[in-house]
């Protein structure tokens, strides 16, 4: 397979970048080259080109070179556009067509056109969309960042003047809104990109976004120690250098909001006690030639450094080799310091996994991909950024206690595993292969149809589940449904993790939604008809102030809430789904109260449920019931599991389920998780063809 990656902005080369030289060097070149060094390692990548642009500027000669190559698979082309500056990304779009020009032309000279592109940022979106008009080449999409969540953040933090013009933001959403309604793939970074930020685009369509988690450069973070020189480009600034470091390290941009954190230490005579601030703020030579964003930022950091007399208490080193950074988050980590990231919005996070891998607690910003972080690491807290006080009073109490500092270093070190670029490449490139048709998939008219509850019922064992994905295999005839309480993409990332088949329906968030894979591709649709059958009795703004007040109730995250669901948690109250209930129907309210776990409660429309859903799902492929099996094992099953004959509840049930009576005709497997299924199934079977034999 050929992969075009396009990326356009910032000065990127093979090796030795030099992260935050500007504005535009940042994570999406850091995502880039990790994967593409991750994709080199795998056979089915057999050529990876980045095509970028080539500028003249004082950053340097190498990003004039119009072919540079990284290794024997991967090179990068540069192609030159009217304008010959080094263009930030606000200023490249009008070179944006020009730019496609020659993309065409170069791929029209190759030996073979590039299979797939993967565009990075919206700029690289729009030279995709042309290059698929002309040449009809698809293309997978990749943000990096959202125009439409940007703007939201600067219009919720008044006080930080949004350096980009409301007239370039605006251009870009709508170029944005093109490149996801034109891309075949869209890879996000978290749920929270995945399900939010997404979200707020009118092209939003979830079953093309797939969530493929980046990698941390594992290899060099993990446990780096310090090094000398670097403990001498930080300790020349500090009076105490033997204390805890606070370090950030970001692109002095508005967004990253480093001012509030030189404001909240400077604020805090308790935490300039405690610790030494350390500022890693990209490389400069002289503020006054920096871009005008750049330098207004560092200009506010020095103006708040004089204010708060912070001199010996903070280090603001003027440069760092790229080759430094690990040992900078080594020098916080012998110190027992914190990472903190206070951004206005941060799409995803990188730094943040590299803390992690470090073995160094963050605090971070609540809004954007911390989010999904810190809950998959738990290596520290979220705050918000526009409180001062909340990131000190975070660091104090973080500082304070060492256990606590312990459990996040290493629960953080432990979880940061789980984002390997090498996985990352591996989906990706499993995905580019189906959008390309190579991997042909889809499912035809089934003769039955499988639904099984995912956690604790499909997963729960490995060796389970791979006994299970052999014999799915040898039942072509069968349509494999999953029916979760988890969103789309909470189902589909941990079904990716865990290398389960991918199914050919989803049901998901407990029924209230309904997609179909597309034959050949690896897209997901949702079924409109389902939504608008069950929004028919849903008051879901009436449900929310009814419950307001209800004592032993929270919500769950917000990711948790959608249109069709409201989820909470009542630890302490396992009748709470009922007194729930009883408040909807006294205020005349109808739903459906489902409680699940002793926690978990989710209200639905009335007519949704996982087992209308299964329900409908049979109807649209014309299956008689006999041949529908449902599996689950716990309470928010139990709809399905009541309504359709063939029902299987695996061995490690909960929720006391054998005890309802409305189960009994279910067959309680032997067994445990997906081989509980497989023993389901082989019953029903088994007793249908009993049946078969005394008609006959
Ligand atoms: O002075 C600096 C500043 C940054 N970095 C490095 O640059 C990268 C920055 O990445 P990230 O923290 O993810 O931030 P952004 O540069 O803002 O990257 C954008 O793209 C990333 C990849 O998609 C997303 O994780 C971000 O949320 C998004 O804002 C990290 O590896 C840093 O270590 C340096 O080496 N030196
Ligand atoms: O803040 P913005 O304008 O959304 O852009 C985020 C920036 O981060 C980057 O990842 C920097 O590398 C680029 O994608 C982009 O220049």
């Amino acid at each position: 397979m050929f992969v075009l990656h396009i990326a356009l902005q910032g000065c990127l080369r093979g090796s030795d970048v030099q992260y935050g030289i500007n504005a535009d060097t940042g994570g999406h070149i850091r995502y880039l080259l990790g994967m593409v060094e991750a994709s080199e390692r795998i056979a089915k990548a057999e050529r990876i080109v980045i095509a970028t642009r080539a500028f003249e500027s004082n950053h340097g000669a190498d990003y004039a070179v119009p072919r540079e190559r990284v290794s024997s698979k991967t090179e990068i082309v540069r192609f030159a556009t009217p304008n010959p500056d080094y263009l930030t990304k606000e200023e490249l779009w009008s070179e944006v067509p020009a730019y496609a020009e020659s993309l065409i032309d170069w791929i029209g000279a190759q030996p073979a056109p590039p299979d797939i592109i993967h565009a990075h940022y919206a700029d690289a979106g729009v030279v995709a969309g042309i290059v698929r008009e002309r040449l009809g080449i698809p293309y997978t999409f990749v943000a990096h960042s959202l125009g439409r969540v940007k703007m939201d953040a600067f219009r919720d933090n008044a006080g930080t003047e949004n350096p980009d013009s409301m007239e370039s933001l605006e251009r870009r959403i709508e170029i944005e809104e093109r490149a996801i309604r034109d891309a075949s793939l869209i890879v996000a970074s978290s749920r929270d990109e995945a399900e939010f930020q997404y979200s707020q685009y009118k092209n939003y369509d979830p079953g093309r976004i797939r969530i493929i988690p980046p990698g941390a450069e594992l290899a060099a973070f993990r446990g780096a120690p310090p090094r000398l020189h670097v403990d001498r480009l930080i300790n020349r600034f500090l009076t105490h250098p033997e204390k805890p470091a606070l370090i950030a390290i970001a692109r002095p941009v508005a967004k990253k909001n480093l001012a509030m954190l030189v404001k909240a230490y400077g604020e805090s005579a308790q935490l300039q006690e405690m610790a030494n601030l350390v500022l890693i703020a990209g490389n400069r030579s002289d503020i006054s030639h920096l871009e005008p964003e750049i330098s207004n930022s560092l200009n506010e950091i020095l103006r708040l450094i004089d204010l708060y007399d912070l001199y010996g208490r903070i280090a603001y080193p003027k440069v760092h080799l790229p080759s430094d950074v690990p040992a900078i988050y080594g020098y916080a980590q012998y110190r027992r310091g914190i990472f903190i990231n206070p951004a206005l919005n941060e799409p995803f996070g990188l730094t943040l996994l590299e803390a992690a891998a470090v073995g160094i607690p963050i605090i971070a910003t609540d809004s954007g991909g911390p989010n999904d972080i810190v809950e998959i690491c738990r290596n520290g807290e979220l705050v918000d950024p526009s409180s001062s006080d909340d990131i000190a009073q975070a660091a104090i109490r973080m500082l304070a206690d060492p256990a606590l500092w312990d459990s996040y270093a290493s629960a953080g070190a432990r979880a940061v595993k789980r984002f390997d670029w090498r996985s990352h490449a591996k989906r990706y490139l499993r995905l580019a292969e189906a959008v390309t048709g190579k991997e042909g998939i889809g499912i035809r008219q089934p003769r039955e149809l499988l639904v099984s509850d995912i956690d604790n019922t499909l997963l729960g064992s490995r060796d389970a589940l791979a006994e299970f994905s052999e014999w799915l295999a040898g039942e072509p005839e069968m349509a494999f449904a999953i029916a979760s309480g988890r969103s789309f993409h909470s189902a589909m990332s941990v079904l990716e993790q865990e290398e389960s088949p991918l199914p050919d329906i989803m049901i998901t968030s407990v029924g209230s939604e309904i997609y179909y894979r597309a034959e050949n591709g690896p897209e997901y649709r949702a079924d409109p008809e389902w939504a608008e059958w069950i929004a028919e009795g849903w008051d879901r703004a009436g449900i929310l102030a009814a419950l307001q007040e209800l004592p032993g109730i929270r919500p769950q995250s917000p990711l948790e809430q959608r249109r069709f669901k409201l989820s909470y948690l009542s630890p302490a109250n396992p009748e709470a789904a009922a007194m729930i209930a009883e408040r909807l129907i006294a205020v005349g309210l109808q739903a459906t109260v489902m409680g699940s776990h002793a926690r978990y409660i989710d209200i639905l429309p009335p007519r949704a449920s996982k087992g209308t859903a299964v329900e409908f799902v049979r109807k649209r492929l014309g299956l008689e019931t006999r041949q529908v099996y449902v599996a689950g094992d716990s309470g928010n099953d139990v709809e399905m599991l009541r309504l359709l004959p063939n029902a299987i509840v695996v061995g490690n049930f909960c929720d006391q389920l054998r005890s309802r009576p409305e189960l009994d005709h279910c067959h309680f497997a032997p067994r445990r998780y997906a081989r509980g299924i497989l023993d389901g199934v082989a019953y029903f079977r088994g007793a249908q063809d009993g049946q078969a034999l005394s008609v006959a």
